[in-house]
Parts: C-alpha cells; sequence; structure tokens
C-alpha cells in the first residue's frame, strides 16, 4: 500500500529543503494550495497552487479540499485532486502539513507516516531572518514555534523525528529522513 509521508513541524525547520531532496518518480510530492504570497523564487503549481482569498473560498464550498487549515491568517489546504491519483495507484508520495492537516490526513487514510522536522528556537530565528517576511510574520512564525510547534503536544502525533538544528550538516540530516522512509516502505 502507497504511504503518505507527511512532513511536519515548525517553520523554517527545513521541510521544503528536505522534500526537494527526497522526491523523485518513486517519491512524487503532493502540491498543496494557499491564499499567501509567494516568497522570493516560488513558482505557482511547483511550490504551492498559489490563490487568492474568494478562489480558496470556492474551492471550499465546492468541496474541493480533502483538508484546509488557517495559519497565520492565510489559508492552506490539499486539493482531492492533487492527492486522489496518488492514493488510488497506491503510490508513496510527501507532503508537506501542519498539525491539523497530519491529523485530518489521519482520520482519512490509514497510510500516512508522519515525520516531525525540528530545529531550536535559535535556528529558527536565524533562517526566518534572512527569509523574505515581513517584521510581523517574522513575529508570528517565531511565537508560533515557542509557544505550539515545539510543544510535547505537537510532537506526539509523529512517527518519526528528526531535529535538523544550526550546526547539523544537512547531508546527515537528509540520510535520516531517507533511511526512515526506506524502512517505512520495506516494513
Ligand atoms: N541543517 C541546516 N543548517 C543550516 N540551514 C539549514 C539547514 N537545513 C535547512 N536550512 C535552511 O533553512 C531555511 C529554511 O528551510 P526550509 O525552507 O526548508 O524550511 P521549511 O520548514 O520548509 O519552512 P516553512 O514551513 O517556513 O516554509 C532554508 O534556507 C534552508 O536552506
Ligand atoms: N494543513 C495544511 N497545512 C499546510 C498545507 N500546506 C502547507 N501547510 C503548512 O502551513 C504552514 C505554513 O507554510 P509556509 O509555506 O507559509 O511556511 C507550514 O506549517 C506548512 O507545513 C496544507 O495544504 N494543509
Amino acid at each position: 500500500m502507497g504511504i503518505i509521508f507527511a512532513l511536519y513541524g515548525p517553520s523554517s525547520s527545513g521541510k521544503t529543503e528536505i522534500q526537494k531532496h527526497i522526491t523523485c518518480s518513486n517519491l512524487p510530492r503532493i502540491i498543496t494550495a494557499t491564499t499567501r504570497a509567494p516568497r522570493n523564487k516560488e513558482i505557482d503549481g511547483t511550490h504551492y497552487i498559489f490563490m487568492d482569498n474568494s478562489e480558496f473560498q470556492n474551492q471550499i464550498l465546492n468541496n474541493r479540499f480533502i483538508e484546509w487549515t488557517e495559519y497565520n491568517n492565510e489559508l492552506y489546504g490539499t486539493l482531492k485532486s492533487s492527492i486522489e491519483k496518488l492514493v488510488a495507484e497506491n503510490k508513496c508520495n510527501s507532503i508537506i502539513l501542519d498539525l491539523a492537516g497530519i491529523l485530518s490526513l489521519k482520520q482519512l487514510h490509514q497510510n500516512v507516516f508522519a515525520i516531525f522536522i525540528g530545529a531550536n528556537i535559535e535556528s529558527i530565528e536565524r533562517r526566518l531572518q534572512i527569509r523574505d517576511n515581513t517584521s510581523e510574520e517574522l513575529e508570528q512564525r517565531i511565537l508560533r514555534a515557542k509557544e505550539i510547534e515545539l510543544s510535547e503536544e505537537y510532537l506526539q502525533v509523529a512517527d518519526a523525528i528528526v531535529w535538523n538544528n544550526d550546526g547539523t550538516d544537512f547531508s546527515e540530516t537528509l540520510e535520516k529522513v531517507k533511511k526512515i522512509i526506506t524502512n517505512a516502505r520495506t516494513n
């Protein structure tokens, strides 16, 4: 049965970078939708399906999402059209979600393997400071990491946990994630 490898964790912990390196024909990634503005170098249809608020609301009304959530005043969701074909074909895939998304997906599918990608608050602050954030967004993301995304409760649902702090060689992190995926696929 195809496994959905769902990466989650605090902002800037390394989820996107990891997903970029694990994606291949054998492990395609599910592209989710959001109302937030694209960051530098983010491409519509590659990093996210970018939508304005009314389009997103319209998709909700038409029951097009299998799950959706609000994160720092923006909407994020998984379109049925992005995931259903892969699931029907029993193909393993990866997706980046928040905890609400993981919980929804776990209710809908038995074969969701949640990998928490963590980083300590110092790494998170440093990485967010060099990204194209507004100062308000920066503060919101740091606060959310401190109060929610690094809490014990947030980690509880994880099937595997990988810490990717500054000072950890990224290739080491990647090897750990790849090993977790290989083990889950062969068990
Ligand atoms: N081990 C590491 N050491 C130093 N920098 C790292 C490491 N891993 C990732 N980074 C850097 O941290 C930044 C944030 O990574 P990434 O965009 O993958 O985070 P994310 O978890 O997807 O964040 P968000 O949820 O906010 O989109 C990137 O610039 C990435 O290159
Ligand atoms: N429940 C969902 N969460 C999602 C989805 N797509 C992304 N995310 C999560 O949102 C936050 C913010 O993302 P960012 O790109 O603005 O940093 C992050 O935790 C993502 O994991 C989704 O479709 N559903």
